[in-house]
C-alpha cells in the first residue's frame, strides 16, 4: 500500500455544492476505510461567514449527502470525523491577502502536528483559480521548503483552447506542473481505469485492437436527468464543454493510446497526450457540417409527468442555443486507427443513465455460414462504465440442429460479482491519489490543451458557422433521429438499456 503523508487539505469554495456533495462524503469514506493519514485535517474556506461548528453541521451532521450513512452504525464515527474539519472565512472577496488564512493554517499545523504538507483544492467558480494561486504565492503559501504543496483544480479547465492555455500559464507562474492536479472525475471511476487493464493485461484483445479488425468504435454517455439546479452554469457551457472535452475525450484517449512502457504516471500520460494529438481536427465547413450533430431537449411527458424543455429550466435563456446533446464522428490519424470512424455522443434527458464503449469488429473476411440468422452479427466488445459495470463480448455460436445457423451469444463479466472488494467512489479515489502524490489519474497541461485543440473548431462552427442546425428531441428519447445519419452504411446508434446484457438492438428511438 502506498504511504500517505500527514497533511492539511485546504478547500476553497467550502460552502459550495461540490464540497458538500462529493468532497466531504469522499473524505468520510476514506476515514471509515482508515485510509486517511494519522495526522490529517481539513480547513474549509470561502466568503461565507461560518464557524467551525456551522461548517461541520452543514457538511456532516445536517448534510443530505451523509444522511444515509449517519443513520447507520457509522453515526458514532461521524463526530470524530467532524472534529477534523475547520473553517476560516476569507472575507468579502478572494482578492484579499491571505495572511489570516496563513495564520490559521500555521496554528492548526502546530496544534495537530500535521507537518507542512498541504493540498489546496480549488472548488470555486473557475475565474478565481488563477487569482487564488497568485494569492497563495503572495502569502508565501506555495513554497515547498517545509513540506510539499499541491493544487487540485476542478473542472472546467478553461472555456476554449485560448483560455485553457492562459490558465495553464497563469498557474505555472506560482505552481510547478508537478504540483498541479487537474481533476476529471471519470478517471477516478474503476471501470474507466479498467480500460487500460482490459487492453494491456490480456493478450486476446490487443492484437485485434486496430484498423485491420475494428470497424468502428462507439461511445455513449447518457444521463436521464436534465440540467437540474445548474442551468446558469450549463447554459454557458453545453454538452461539448461540460462532458465531451474532458470526460469523453479522456475515455477516447484510453481506447486509442499505444501501450505505455509501464504504469508510471508520466508514461501513461505521455501516451494519452499522443493519442489526443492524433485526433483528426475538423477544419472545413463540410467536415463540420457532416460530422457533428447538436440538439436540445424539448418539453415532453415521461411516465405520465410533464418534463420541462431545456429553455424553460431555471437559469437558462429562453432563446438559448446551448446544446444538451452532442454527437460527433471523427477519425484518428495514426498507423493503428487510420480510416476507423469513432462515434461519440453525450446528452441529458435520455431514456436511461448509461456510459459505455462499444468496439465493433469487422465481419470475417470470408463468410462460410450464409444462414447466419442474425441481425447485427459482428463481434462486439462492450465495456460498460456505468451502471451495471462490466464487460461483454458478443460472438456467434451454432444453433443446435441441422445446418449451420448462427446465433449471437454473450461472454460477460460483472463488477458486482466481486462482492468482497470495496469499490471507491471516483472523488474518494482521486482525493487519495492526490494525497499520495500520484497524478496518473489527473490531466496534464498538454493533455487538456490537446483536447481543447480538437473541440475548439466544433465550438466555433456551432457558434459562428453557416447552416448550423439545432435539433430538438423530446425528453426521454434517444436524441434526434438525424444523429443516425452520422453512422456509416445506414447504421444506427446502439441504444443501450439499464443493464449490460439488455439488447435493445438498433432501433432509432426505443
Ligand atoms: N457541483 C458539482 O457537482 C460539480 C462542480 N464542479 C466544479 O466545482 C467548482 C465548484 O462548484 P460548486 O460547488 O457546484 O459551486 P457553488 O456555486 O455551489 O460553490 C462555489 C463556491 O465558491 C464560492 N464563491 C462563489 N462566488 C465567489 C466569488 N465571486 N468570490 C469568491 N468566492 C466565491 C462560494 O462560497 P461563498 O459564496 O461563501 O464564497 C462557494 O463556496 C466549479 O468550478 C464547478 O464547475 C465540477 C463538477 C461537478
Ligand atoms: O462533470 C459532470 O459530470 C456529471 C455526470 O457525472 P456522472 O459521474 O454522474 O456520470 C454531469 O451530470 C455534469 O453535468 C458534469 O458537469
Amino acid at each position: 500500500m502506498k504511504k500517505t503523508d500527514n497533511q492539511i487539505l485546504v478547500i476553497f469554495g467550502a460552502s459550495g455544492d461540490l464540497t458538500a456533495r462529493k468532497l466531504i462524503p469522499g473524505l468520510f469514506n476514506l476515514y471509515l476505510a482508515k485510509q486517511l493519514p494519522e495526522k490529517f485535517i481539513v480547513l474549509g474556506t470561502s466568503r461565507s461567514d461560518l464557524t467551525d461548528e456551522d461548517f461541520r453541521k452543514r457538511v456532516v451532521y445536517e448534510s443530505p449527502y451523509l444522511k444515509e450513512k449517519l443513520g447507520t452504525q457509522e453515526n458514532g464515527r461521524a463526530e470524530s470525523f467532524a472534529n477534523m474539519l475547520f473553517y476560516e472565512d476569507l472575507g468579502g472577496d478572494y482578492d484579499t491577502d491571505y495572511s489570516n488564512l496563513r495564520k490559521r493554517v500555521e496554528t492548526l499545523k502546530e496544534e495537530f502536528n500535521t507537518s507542512g504538507n498541504i493540498i489546496y483544492y480549488l472548488s470555486t467558480p473557475p475565474r478565481l483559480y488563477e487569482t487564488i494561486a497568485q494569492n497563495l504565492a503572495d502569502a508565501g503559501m506555495n513554497t515547498q521548503n517545509n513540506g510539499w504543496k499541491r493544487l487540485i483544480v476542478e473542472k472546467p479547465f478553461g472555456y476554449s483552447l485560448e483560455t485553457a492555455k492562459k490558465l495553464n500559464k497563469g498557474l505555472h507562474q506560482y505552481f510547478d506542473e508537478s504540483q498541479i492536479y487537474r481533476i476529471d472525475h471519470y478517471l477516478g471511476k474503476e471501470t474507466v481505469q479498467n480500460l487500460l487493464v482490459t487492453r494491456f493485461s490480456n493478450s486476446i484483445f490487443e492484437p485485434l485492437w486496430n484498423r485491420n479488425y475494428i470497424k468502428h468504435v462507439e461511445i455513449t454517455n447518457a444521463e436521464s436527468v436534465g440540467v437540474e439546479k445548474r442551468g446558469g452554469y450549463y447554459d454557458k457551457s453545453g454538452a461539448l464543454r461540460d462532458m465531451f472535452q474532458n470526460h469523453l475525450l479522456q475515455i477516447v484517449s484510453l481506447v486509442v493510446m499505444e501501450p505505455p512502457i509501464g504504469d508510471e504516471p508520466e508514461e501513461i500520460r505521455n501516451e494519452k497526450v499522443k493519442a489526443l494529438k492524433s485526433l483528426q481536427i475538423m477544419k472545413d465547413h463540410k467536415t463540420l457540417y457532416n460530422n457533428t450533430v447538436r440538439a436540445q431537449y424539448v418539453a415532453s411527458e415521461v411516465h405520465g409527468e410533464r418534463v420541462k424543455g431545456y429553455r424553460e429550466e431555471d437559469g437558462v435563456e429562453s432563446d438559448s442555443i446551448t446544446e444538451t446533446y452532442a454527437a460527433i464522428k471523427f477519425y484518428v490519424n495514426n498507423w493503428r486507427w487510420e480510416g476507423v470512424p469513432f462515434y461519440v455522443r453525450t446528452a441529458k434527458r435520455m431514456p436511461t443513465k448509461v456510459t459505455e464503449v462499444v468496439v465493433h469488429f469487422k465481419s470475417p473476411h470470408h463468410q462460410i455460414f450464409k444462414d447466419s440468422g442474425m441481425n447485427n452479427k459482428d463481434n462486439k466488445l462492450i465495456i460498460r462504465i456505468q451502471p451495471d459495470e462490466g464487460i461483454l463480448v458478443k460472438f456467434g455460436v451454432k444453433v443446435p440442429g441441422q445446418g449451420f445457423k448462427v446465433e449471437r451469444a454473450n461472454l460477460d463479466f460483472y463488477y458486482s460479482s466481486l462482492t468482497q472488494t470495496y469499490v471507491m467512489e471516483a472523488y474518494e479515489r482521486l482525493l487519495l491519489d492526490a494525497m499520495q502524490g500520484d497524478a496518473t489519474l489527473y490531466a496534464r497541461a498538454d493533455e487538456v490543451e490537446a483536447a481543447w485543440e480538437f473541440v475548439d473548431p466544433i465550438l466555433d462552427y456551432w457558434k459562428n458557422g453557416k447552416d448550423v442546425r439545432m435539433y430538438g428531441y423530446a425528453a426521454g428519447v434517444w436524441g434526434p433521429e438525424n444523429a443516425d445519419d452520422l453512422i456509416e452504411g445506414n447504421g444506427f446508434w446502439r441504444n443501450p438499456g439499464k443493464n449490460l446484457a439488455d439488447d435493445p438492438g438498433y432501433c432509432v428511438i426505443c
